[in-house]
């Protein structure tokens, strides 16, 4: 048996398939798009912490997963003949069709964005938090376009499933690419030619909005943006056009003024294990206090209740003389937010946005709070990003950048909102040595503006340098607090606490008994 070819060529010239394409496209769009938007839904509730919104959200995509389409598209159809309102809607082929592959397609989806979302570094999250972002901010500007990146791979691949999935609504009579087909050889029994014309008609669709939909991809792909460094005469021009910010005077400075930072026996632990066991702390404003001792001792945790990225036990933290974070007590999360935009955090593993260029990653919080006119933030993010020494960086994003460098834009994102405290957990832990000592200049340059800081550091000769006092923890608890000059040149009167601290920092030889 022989192909009849001049049929299967005529299939292209025939309207009844070109209108069931529209159908198809149609309706496979829409599903894609809805199902893109509910399965989004559904995975945030299946996140939440609230078993109210998770336990509903885990039964449904359970349910649709497990159920095969052709089933519930029949049972969508025929649903009018029991509950007869429905009528207006699924009694049209074309919306019973859709209505059946969007409640699929959102269970699916849901585990695509699942996936997409729990890629996104929890880093990323807690530099919004840092930087004063409420939930609604984080999640748009942060977590989603990342997510949805990372997630667009196997978007773009459910997107082709489920135009051959339209196939299916054949079942209840609408007139797509098979049932065209099979209406025209049930009559004439040329069923091979009409299929394969089927397949053409599909592969067509799948290549065309395949390709657009790969094109939007490597559109997105980050790494295939490589801005370059801007030269002598592009920062000049940078440089010139500048709003001048006036001189901000330090906060909370002068005689009478309250500390900046009160920690207040603050007791934290993870399940059943003290990690602060009490910690009493006060800062005064201008102060820079570094914050050493042996790894797990609670440095960086203690540093982390401070801007509220850890909840506290018990105890209370006070900024600037008014109560801000309270133990064991409902908080008042305006006063909080305010609190946290008064202190800028520096973390270890820097946590740039990774889909934002150096400038955008700074002027994101100013321009979301509203500190300010758009020129006076590009002003103030440009003029930290010389301060810094990466104004000719400013278009490139984090990929493109060092390690010293990354971490110094985010300094310059912290100071972008004014803080008045700034917080450094472990700053150059996560650099090569030869980058360490270009973060550490710019800490020193902050120092002596007199910006309030408090850093965890294992920088030793750094600390003594810099520091106004050196805390030594130990334990969960603070175990000395003393100016660096008293570990320099001890006393006859100081303690056993000291000489260990002198130990530890290598500033005296370890004894079989000590360190
Ligand atoms: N999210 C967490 N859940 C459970 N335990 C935690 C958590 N974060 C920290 N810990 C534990 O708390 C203790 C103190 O950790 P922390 O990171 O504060 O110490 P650190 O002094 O900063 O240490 P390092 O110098 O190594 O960074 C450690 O035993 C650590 O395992």
């Amino acid at each position: 048996m022989e192909l009849d070819w001049s049929y299967f060529f005529s299939l292209f010239s025939m309207g009844a398939f070109y209108r069931a394409c529209v159908t198809v496209i149609a309706l496979g769009s829409l599903s894609w798009l809805l199902g893109l938007v509910l399965g989004f839904c559904l995975a945030q509730a299946e996140a939440s912490r609230l078993f109210w919104l998770r336990w509903p959200a885990k039964a449904y995509i359970w349910f649709f997963r497990s159920v095969p389409l052709l089933v519930l598209l029949v049972f969508v159809y025929n649903l009018p003949q029991i509950v007869p309102a429905t009528g207006v809607v699924l009694g049209v082929p074309f919306l019973a069709g859709l209505v059946g592959m969007v409640m699929t397609e959102a269970a699916y989806m849901a585990e695509i964005h699942r996936g997409g979302l729990l890629s996104v570094a929890r880093g990323q999250r807690e530099a919004g938090h840092a930087l004063g972002l409420g939930w609604f901010a984080t999640q748009t500007r942060i977590v989603l376009p990342q997510a949805f990146r990372i997630a667009l791979p196997s978007l773009i691949n459910e997107f082709v499933t489920i135009i051959k999935l339209t196939s299916l609504v054949s079942v209840i009579s609408l007139p797509e690419l098979l049932l065209t087909g099979q209406r025209l050889y049930t009559q004439n029994f040329l069923i091979l030619e009409t299929l394969l014309a089927v397949a053409v008609y599909y592969v067509v669709i799948v290549t065309v909005f395949g390709a657009g939909l790969n094109a939007l991809e490597r559109r997105l792909d980050l790494q295939r943006r490589k801005p370059g460094t801007l030269d002598d005469g592009a920062q000049a021009a940078l440089r010139a056009g500048l709003w001048v910010a006036p001189a901000a005077t330090p906060a909370g400075k002068g005689t009478g003024a309250p500390p900046a930072l009160q920690l207040q026996n603050i007791h934290k632990a993870y399940g059943t294990h003290q990690v602060l066991k009490g910690v009493d702390l006060t800062v005064q404003a201008g102060d820079v206090i570094s914050i050493i001792g042996p790894s797990g001792s609670g440095k960086t945790s203690l540093i982390r209740t401070v801007n509220a990225l850890e909840s506290l036990d018990q105890g209370e933290i006070v900024l600037f003389g008014e109560s801000y974070l309270q133990g064991a007590a409902p908080q008042d999360a305006a006063r909080v937010r305010q609190g946290i935009r008064r202190i800028g955090m520096v973390f270890q593993g820097f946590n740039l946005f990774p889909h934002l260029t150096v400038l955008q990653n700074i002027l994101l919080a100013p321009g979301l709070h509203g500190q300010g006119s758009t020129v006076e933030q590009r002003g103030t993010a440009l003029r930290l990003l010389d301060k810094v020494g990466l104004l000719a960086h400013a278009h490139k994003y984090p990929h493109q950048l060092s390690g010293g460098q990354q971490q110094r834009v985010a300094i310059a994102r912290a100071l972008a909102l004014r803080p008045d405290v700034m917080l450094f957990d472990e700053p150059t832990s996560a650099l090569d040595p030869e980058l360490v000592g270009e973060v550490l200049k710019v800490i020193q340059d902050l120092a002596a503006e007199g910006m309030t800081m408090l850093i965890v550091t294992h920088e030793m000769e750094f600390a003594l340098q810099i520091s106004d006092r050196i805390v030594f923890m130990e334990n969960g608890l603070l175990q000395v607090d003393v100016p660096p000059a008293h570990l320099r040149q001890p006393t006859a009167e100081a303690g056993d606490a000291v000489a260990r601290v002198r130990r530890f920092m290598g500033l005296e030889p370890a004894t079989a008994a000590g360190a």
